[in-house]
């Protein structure tokens, strides 16, 4: 019998709820910080856009006020156009104003002369302006006077004069994105800039929020628009909405202790949960010898798992990790049903033959269960004393709890037996108490048997207690030399021992030849209890 751990009810679903349900509002809570992160980061993205937006701005209104005062100064003279009087303003306009590259003069849609081209020996005549303000103020965008001009320019008309800016000077938006920027602070930016275009006439190009904004002078003569030219992640619908899944994602692995991974412990445990119901764990029978004449007494059933995936697992990983995921139950189960069907034949042929199960306490083991288990032996045509429940003493659960189960299983006519005796933490008064039939010493003693020390002592003091209890089977696990087995039978008591000396454990086929070719010891089962 072994310590009886809690179950750890820890399926898929369960854990899905706990996470709802527990760590529901650790989940919301990050959420509200991705909301707030992403919140913060635009609004400082658009202080920063906004600020360069303004310097343009500024820019553009000082090149439209010169614009607009230079034209407004022509419109007020009263010279003769292309008049002396009227050139000496025009040179005089060309030097105060800065970002006027020419001046000239019109009537109707056609050109007479400029400041620095002079009288034209031929007028040439204006397309229609790409748009016009209420204040009499038009704008031709990107022009060539003459097919010869190696750039285009901007052309502002007003009341029979015309100034000339170079390009982009109040309309940039012809220009495709990705060839109008600027460099400012050594970033990349789009940064267009719209004179003379209110907003609501269209021209202006589209701005992603995230990324641009757009500002317009409050007479909406000059629009800017700014925008980042290589957009964050942040900036960007899919890259929000790709944070969210991550920041979603990070918050509910971390918070729910992270069982999205699936640990190395909760595979195996998954393994071995379908290795018991689809009943792959096998049933192995390690034969049990009475030593003075080598005939075989009974077996102890020993389970092993050849599992696809993890191997060849040994009983004394699988075992434990099956109480800890409470698993045991099912497992003693199995082994039980496969054991009483596969051993049936033999101990029907071989009454004093007995079979070994072992056992972990737990509250499934109740009168009702070992009734089950009596019915299913006899149904059999075993016997209730053929079977052998081992107990282990491995634990300081509460004796209470040991004895109801104990006194179920002599109650119900099956044998009693005490396993790995001396390395637990019951003492000599169980021996009475629990009236065992069998008690098996361990095989770190057999091992530690005639050495120096407190092992070998202990093995010794073990080996002649027994000598005091002559309605126990002893059996001695571990027996593995020739050495041992003469120690052994020089001490003159009918042991029984089950060892690598006499058999490793083996299938059910071939336990029949085993027992075949060494006989069974007649008349070692002791008390014959009815069951049945
Ligand atoms: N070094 C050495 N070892 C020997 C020798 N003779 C036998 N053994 C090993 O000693 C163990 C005896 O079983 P146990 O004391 O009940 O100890 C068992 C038992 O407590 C547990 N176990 C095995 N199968 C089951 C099972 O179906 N149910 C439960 N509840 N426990 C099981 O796992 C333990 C280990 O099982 P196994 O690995 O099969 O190990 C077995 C057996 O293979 C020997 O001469 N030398």
């Amino acid at each position: 019998m072994r310590v009886f751990n809690r179950p750890v009810a820890w399926g898929g679903e369960a854990w899905l709820w706990h996470c709802l349900r527990v760590r529901g509002r650790w989940l919301a809570a990050c959420l509200l910080l991705l909301l707030l992160l992403q919140l913060g980061m635009t609004w400082w993205h658009r202080q920063r856009l906004d600020l360069e937006a303004g310097q343009v701005m500024a820019e553009g209104l000082a090149v439209a006020q010169q614009l607009g005062a230079s034209l407004e100064r022509l419109a007020q003279s009263e010279a003769p156009p292309c008049s002396m009087e009227d050139y000496a303003l025009m040179a005089q306009i060309l030097r105060d104003y800065q970002y006027t590259a020419d001046i000239g003069r019109t009537v109707g849609d056609r050109l007479l002369c400029t400041a620095l081209r002079g009288q034209l020996a031929v007028p040439i005549a204006l397309p229609a302006p790409d748009f016009r303000l209420a204040n009499g103020f038009s704008f031709l965008t990107a022009h060539r006077l003459a097919p010869r001009d190696p750039i285009p320019l901007d052309l502002t008309l007003y009341r029979g004069g015309v100034a000339f800016t170079p390009p982009l000077s109040f309309d940039s938006s012809y220009l495709a994105p990705e060839h109008s920027f600027y460099l400012l602070d050594g970033q990349l930016r789009y940064l267009f800039r719209i004179l003379g275009k209110a907003p609501a006439e269209g021209g202006a190009p589209a701005v992603n929020w995230f990324t641009g904004l757009r500002r317009c002078s409050a007479d909406g003569i000059l629009c800017v628009v700014a925008q980042d030219r290589q957009p964050w992640l942040y900036q960007q619908p899919y890259g929000v909405a790709v944070l969210g899944l991550v920041v979603l994602g990070l918050g509910w692995g971390c918070l729910c202790g992270l069982p999205v991974i699936p640990s190395q412990r909760r595979l195996r445990v998954q393994a071995l949960r379908r290795a018991i119901f689809q009943q792959q764990i096998q049933v192995w029978y390690q034969p049990q010898i009475q030593m003075a004449t080598g005939k075989v007494t009974g077996f102890e059933a020993l389970s092993r798992w050849q599992s696809d995936s993890l191997g060849n697992v040994p009983p004394s990983e699988f075992i434990p990790l099956a109480e800890q995921a409470g698993l045991i139950h099912p497992l003693t189960l199995h082994v039980l049903k496969q054991a009483v069907d596969q051993c049936a034949v033999l101990l029907r042929r071989h009454r004093s033959l007995t079979l070994s199960i072992n056992l972990v306490l737990g509250p499934a083991l109740t009168a009702e269960f070992f009734d089950k288990v009596r019915k299913r032996v006899l149904s059999r045509g075993g016997r209730c004393e053929q079977l052998v429940f081992e107990i282990t003493e491995t634990s300081a659960v509460g004796f209470a709890n040991i004895q109801v189960v104990c006194d179920a299983i002599k109650r119900s006519g099956f044998r009693l037996s005490l396993d790995d005796f001396g390395t637990g933490f019951s003492n000599l008064s169980w021996l009475s108490h629990l009236h065992a039939d069998e008690i098996k010493i361990d095989k770190m003693f057999i091992q530690a048997l005639g050495e120096e020390g407190v092992a070998g002592r202990t093995a010794d003091m073990l080996l002649s207690l027994t000598a005091s209890l002559p309605s126990v089977a002893i059996v001695l696990e571990g027996v593995e030399t020739q050495a041992q087995v003469e120690r052994l039978t020089a001490r003159g008591r009918h042991w029984i021992a089950q060892g690598w000396y006499y058999a490793k454990a083996m299938r059910s086929a071939e336990l029949a030849g085993y027992i075949a070719q060494h006989g069974v010891a007649e008349g070692v089962t002791r008390a014959s209890v009815v069951c049945g």
